[in-house]
């Protein structure tokens, strides 16, 4: 995906399935409120056939940045080395985790992957925005599979692709927390807010975005 029209279309395209607002932002890697906008986006009238070569971002369009990650995502091996690297940034917490808790959907895979390469055992979290169609998401919750290990009265590491606005990964450790675990390091492939903790817990990852322009 190369470009906001190419977002579009793909939003157009998954909606058209029948896929909700809250599937098409999973799929397309954005928030929900970006989700949201490229939907409604592509129900408008086309643009005329002049238009610049160079698509622009039209005013009041929510502020997104899109990671592609899929030449990472779609090759095993190349995520492996991916997961040695996310999981040698935790490296410092200590050998004594001995949980990994991925964040549904993309950060499941990365989590099993991080997980075998610092030999911890493996859960996973479904945060409640998979829930979300309408309304308020505050009166959902999210859900840990019961196929993977428990959380309870143990320290884990958070692993995720991305972090946007930081909702989820301050959702999961919270939800950890309320479960009796006790999260000790966050880390994801790339961090759209820079942050350095949430809710106390340090986070790390491999690449920061850091926007630079207007306002600064
Ligand atoms: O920091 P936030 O604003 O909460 O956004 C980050 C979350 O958004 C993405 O998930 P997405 O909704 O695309 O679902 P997926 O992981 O199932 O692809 C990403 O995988 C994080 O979980």
């Amino acid at each position: 995906m190369k470009n906001v029209d190419d977002l579009i279309e793909s939003a157009a395209e998954l909606a058209a399935r029948g896929l909700s607002k809250g599937e098409i932002a999973d799929e397309l890697n954005v928030s929900r409120e970006t989700a949201s906008w490229l939907v409604e986006r592509s129900g408008t009238t086309p643009e005329p056939q002049d238009r610049p070569a160079e698509p622009t971002v039209p005013a009041g369009s929510p502020q997104d940045i899109h990671v592609d990650w899929s030449a990472i995502g779609r090759d095993s091996k190349r995520m492996r080395y991916i997961a040695a690297a996310m999981g040698d940034l935790l490296a410092k917490h200590g050998e004594d985790v001995d949980l990994t808790v991925g964040i549904e959907k993309a950060g499941g895979p990365v989590a099993t992957l991080v997980a075998r390469e610092l030999e911890t055992d493996l859960a996973t979290y479904t945060p409640a925005k998979h829930q979300w169609e309408e309304g308020d998401i505050e009166d959902l919750g999210g859900t840990f599979s019961r196929n993977f290990a428990g959380i309870r009265d143990r320290e884990c590491y958070i692993v995720d692709d991305t972090i946007t606005s930081g909702t989820t990964m301050r959702e999961t450790i919270e939800a950890i927390r309320a479960d009796g675990g006790e999260p000790l390091a966050c880390v994801v492939l790339a961090d759209k807010q820079g942050v350095e903790e949430l809710e106390g817990v340090p986070v790390y990852s491999l690449l920061q975005v850091i926007s630079v322009g207007k306002g600064d």
